[in-house]
């Protein structure tokens, strides 16, 4: 952790999503001095990880210094991790109806989501990758509607969905707050 008199890390975070931003803000309260742009960057096909990295690649050249992204997959172990990283694609058309219906020819309705946090210092510098993963099960929707498929995720050991529960309760246990934690440790041994 930064010391009181130390100034905060300034750090550059390329997001379109609006309540992406509040959650970081959130979780990481000030531990950074977190200045966010609304870029909304072009996203190859390919694994999580790719990516992330290729998307923060391009952040880190348009901010020409320290950037941070995100990429958040939501991955039906049904059918093998789909819609994984085009869970954005398949919510926008399907909906959470058409979600749920997805899996309506499979028992299995376990579910995780993970979210990939990528750094890079600068341009030329590779980014370095953050994951955080939290298991659950899709179910049909219960909640406010604002996040998302936060109606539909229903994380293991609770009964509320993430729209259902608090958000400081969502904020300790998400793919979000774990991949945070991640990058937070990482960003200390930068200080040290
Ligand atoms: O500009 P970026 O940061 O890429 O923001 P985005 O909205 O395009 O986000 P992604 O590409 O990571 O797509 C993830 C999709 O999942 C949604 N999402 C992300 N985090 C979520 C969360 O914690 N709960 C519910 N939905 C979430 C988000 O709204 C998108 O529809
Ligand atoms: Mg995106």
């Amino acid at each position: 952790m930064a010391s009181s008199s130390a100034p905060l890390r300034k750090l550059v975070f390329v997001t379109g999503n609006q309540n992406k931003l509040r959650e970081v803000r959130q979780i990481l309260g000030n531990v950074v001095d977190l200045e966010a742009r609304p870029i909304d960057l072009p996203e190859i096909q390919g694994e999580t990880a790719e990516v992330s990295a290729d998307k923060c690649r391009r952040a880190a050249e348009v901010v020409q210094g320290p950037v941070i992204t995100e990429d958040t997959s939501l991955c039906f172990n049904a059918l093998h991790g789909l819609p994984g990283p085009y869970i954005k694609w398949f919510m926008g058309k399907l909906k959470h109806e058409g979600l749920n219906s997805m899996l309506a020819g499979f028992e299995d309705k376990t579910a995780y989501a993970l979210c990939t946090f990528a750094y890079s210092a600068g341009p030329g510098h590779e980014p370095i990758i953050f994951e955080g993963k939290t298991d659950g099960r899709v179910v049909p929707a219960r909640g406010s509607a604002s996040f998302g498929w936060d109606p539909i995720f229903e994380p293991e050991g609770y009964t509320e969905t993430y729209a259902e529960m608090p958000c400081k309760l969502k904020n300790t246990i998400s793919h979000r707050y774990r991949a945070l934690e991640k990058l937070q440790a990482y960003l200390q041994t930068l200080d040290n």
